[in-house]
């Protein structure tokens, strides 16, 4: 480079990082105004997740941005990133208390990591949370004593056991929830233990989710639903959006969107213990799709075997689902086999087909995905 354009560039960079310094002061200015609105949302009991704020606020950036040719995108991007911002402060102010009158909350189980966000958010909404675990059953009657909600959050395996044999003594307005991956014999469990109102949760997500907004979480409804409304207008406070299931549906898609697919997961990752396979390499080769796939799979080896067997081994259904899997691999694999081009052609477009405007929609969507783990990459 010669001098002329290292002064130059000099000259420029400098013009940038004020530009982005200003940035900084903007985003702290803007960080004041959303915690204000935060202060005056709770004052109103308002959830901080506004969906049709968003949306407005969105549109009409991307015709700014437009006007002065700045990429729609790009905007949107940056804007969807500060909104997440904005759920993670919520935390600093707390949220809407709905149903002040409750007793106090009992979080049989509330050591586990789902546990202790439940009595995070339920604490930041100012109940009065007891955490009733392993050791402290000899002290139970005193801790389930004037609860106003028992929410069950314990492995699988043993969900139902214990509520079968150890909560049948609680206060008989007291509501019993709990929050398994499975819906159908918790929630029969929980009727059968405990005369007074019953729901069954499921939230989709892991514990570290920074927030709730957005996130999903099944209600399969249990009896005298009037007596724990608040609890899912409190879920939806906390940014939720609640989907009502009958157990046995809410199962049936357990065994596609966790049996079998963390189950094919666990087989990826042992396929590639068993190749003996170089992941540094696989990662030097890899395209962002196949990283995101390594992530989704590696993930899973980060976090812990016991909870994925329940997950896994929790209805003796999913055998069949994962069952079917296999054969279709074997048939898939046939035809490679057969080398059959024309036919894996066929086959690919008739799935295409199946799929519909899901396919588009989901390259849209990873495209997003994929640009950001190019975006994480340092080396
Ligand atoms: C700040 C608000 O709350 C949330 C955060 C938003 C933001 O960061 O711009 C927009 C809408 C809400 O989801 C608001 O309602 O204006």
């Amino acid at each position: 480079m010669n001098e002329k354009t290292t002064a130059e560039l000099e000259n420029l960079r400098g013009l940038i990082d004020g530009v982005d310094q200003q940035l900084i002061h903007l985003l702290r200015k803007r960080l004041d105004l959303v915690a204000q609105v935060g202060a005056v949302k709770h004052g109103a009991g308002l959830p901080i997740y506004a969906p049709q704020r968003e949306a407005s606020m969105l549109a009409k950036r991307r015709g700014e941005a437009q006007k002065m040719d700045v990429s729609p995108q790009l905007i949107e991007d940056i804007l969807r990133r500060l909104m997440r911002e904005s759920y993670l402060n919520e935390k600093d102010v707390g949220f809407k208390q709905v149903n002040p009158d409750l007793g106090h909350v009992v979080l049989v189980g509330g050591e586990g990591k789902l546990g202790g966000l439940f009595a995070q958010m339920l604490t930041l909404s100012g109940y009065q949370v007891k955490v009733l675990d392993k050791d402290d059953w000899c002290r139970a009657t005193e801790i389930f004593d004037g609860a106003g909600l028992v929410i069950v959050t314990v492995p699988i395996a043993i969900t139902c056991s214990l509520i079968k044999e150890k909560l049948t003594q609680l206060p008989q307005d007291c509501i019993l929830a709990d929050l398994t991956s499975i819906k159908g014999e918790p929630v029969n469990a929980m009727l059968e233990a405990h005369k007074g109102p019953v729901v069954g949760l499921h939230p989709m997500f892991g514990p570290d989710v920074g927030s709730l907004a957005k996130q999903v979480v099944v209600v399969c409804h249990g009896r005298r639903s009037q007596d724990y409304q608040w609890l899912l207008e409190q879920i939806q406070i906390w940014g939720a959006r609640l989907v009502e299931a009958e157990p046995e549906r809410h199962d049936k898609a357990m065994q596609l969107v966790q049996a079998m697919r963390h189950f094919s997961s666990f087989v990826y990752g042992f396929n590639l213990y068993k190749e003996e396979a170089d992941i540094e390499s696989l990662l030097q080769f890899s395209s962002p799709i196949y990283r995101l796939e390594l992530a989704m799979v590696g993930r899973l080896f980060a976090q812990s075997p016991e909870l994925y067997a329940d997950i896994i081994f929790a209805q003796k259904e999913s055998l069949k689902a994962i069952g079917d899997y296999l054969d279709n691999y074997s048939q898939a694999l046939s035809l490679l086999q057969s080398g059959d081009r024309e036919a894996f052609v066929s086959q690919f477009k008739e799935v295409a087909q199946w799929f519909g405007d899901f396919a588009p929609q989901f390259q849209r969507e990873s495209r997003a995905m994929l640009q950001s783990v190019n975006d994480m990459k340092t080396d």
